[in-house]
């Protein structure tokens, strides 16, 4: 059940493979941050890129969130959703100077600089348009986020961010062009972070870096911690939005800034499952396979970052023999599976629940093997709602062309 909803009921009404959030876990999630922090001034700002759905964003925007954003794309989707652009900041290594005119002219809170090349866009972009930039530099602070290296962001390898070192005198460029001002300063170390520790490491870092700021004429408004904090997946020992809140409060405290937060997963990852039937099962000799109607272009994590979310049948079934499986899809490709050596009763038709996937579940999804996008449902006060139709096939080709 997803808050007094039937899933299985979801499944036979909707089909499968179906993405299903929870409006009511996605608010409390929201909540906790929010009141979590109530001391201090601060704006949570949603990362867009774990779940983009417009109806996630449009509850989120009317819960009083603001935006992490890393596109012009993600802009217009914060838009369509009725989020207010005062309350968006924008991150990424990338922007274009249109994202960067179309930021601008909705008046964005910050952006979230990322190297020195940006700065100089960002200031062209502005001049033109007669305005000073908000901006903060992204600086990365060199601590190991203990976490997957896909998803490691904060070291000096990384590609992400400005060094330690470079930071004063990026700083100063900033400081010193006409159409630039500077608001705050701003880091991400990773994502799927358990423990707060590493949190605390970097803040240590950026409270230097903004002290030594002050001694050379910047003093800064805000403070922006990024997003980064863990979802217990299976049976991970994770700190809590409040944990986390009680250990970064009392440096954040003596600051005076403002905080920013851009949380993704701990918002929507366990606000959704994705359900999937179980298509064919194949036992053999060395493995058994149950092949599932979701595939790794439905939810790649588990492929790309050998991620394991726990997989929940939502019926009881006749009683058939608990087997070790490996849940795959139907894909040509061996790195196509789901979930592997989970002991489960499976029978055809099975529908099961894949918990976890409301964060980069549907948004990283792809059309590979030609298989349409699965459909997305919004739990809300005891009914289901379709937020994203199930694509159809004639859709994959409607923007390709034949060549006499
Ligand atoms: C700059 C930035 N902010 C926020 C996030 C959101 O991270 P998470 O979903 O781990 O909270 C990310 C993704 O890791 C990011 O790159
Ligand atoms: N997509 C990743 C997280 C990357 C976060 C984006 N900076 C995941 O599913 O775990």
């Amino acid at each position: 059940m997803m808050d007094g909803v039937s899933l299985a009921d979801i499944a036979q009404n909707f089909g499968t493979p179906t993405y299903v959030y929870s409006q009511q876990a996605i608010l409390a999630a929201y909540k906790a941050y929010d009141d979590s922090f109530a001391e201090i001034d601060h704006q949570i700002c949603y990362a867009v890129k774990a779940n983009s759905n417009l109806a996630v964003l449009n509850e989120l925007a009317k819960a009083g969130a603001g935006f992490d954003i890393v596109t012009g794309g993600e802009l217009a989707r914060v838009l369509a959703a009725g989020g207010d652009p005062k309350k968006i900041v924008f991150s990424g290594l990338g922007k274009t100077a249109e994202d960067i005119r179309s930021a601008l002219e909705v008046g964005i809170a910050c952006f979230n600089v990322e190297s020195e090349a940006e700065l100089y866009r960002i200031n062209a972009v502005a001049g033109k348009l007669q305005q000073q930039a908000p901006i903060s530099l992204r600086v990365n602070p060199n601590v190991d986020a203990q976490t997957h290296p896909y998803i490691s962001t904060g070291l000096k390898e990384n590609k992400f961010g400005i060094t330690h070192e470079d930071a004063p005198r990026i700083y100063q460029i900033a400081h010193d062009l006409p159409h630039l001002k500077v608001v705050g300063i701003d880091c991400h170390i990773g994502s799927q972070l358990t423990q707060v520790q590493p949190f605390m490491d970097a803040l240590d870092k950026v409270i230097e870096m903004i002290h030594a700021l002050a001694k050379q004429g910047i003093a800064l408004e805000h403070i922006d911690l990024g997003g980064g904090l863990g979802v217990q997946y299976i049976d991970e020992d994770v700190a809590s939005i409040q944990q986390f809140a009680q250990l970064l409060l009392p440096k954040l405290k003596t600051l005076g800034l403002t905080l920013y937060l851009e949380p993704g997963r701990s918002i929507v990852a366990n606000a959704g499952v994705l359900l999937t039937r179980v298509d064919i099962l194949k036992p053999t000799e060395h493995k058994n396979f149950a092949i599932v109607d979701a595939a790794m272009n439905d939810l790649i994590r588990p492929a790309l970052y050998q991620s394991e979310m726990a997989v929940i049948p939502t019926q009881l079934n006749s009683p058939v023999e608990a087997k070790v499986w490996d849940m795959v899809g139907a894909i040509c490709e061996t790195g196509d599976f789901l979930a592997k050596n989970r002991v489960l009763a499976l029978a055809d038709n099975d529908i099961l629940a894949i918990t976890g996937a409301g964060a980069y579940g549907f948004v990283m999804s792809s059309n590979y093997n030609s298989r349409p996008r699965a459909c997305e449902i919004l739990v809300k006060e005891g009914h289901a709602h379709v937020i994203r139709e199930r694509e159809t096939i004639e859709s994959l080709w409607q923007n390709e062309k034949l060549v006499d």
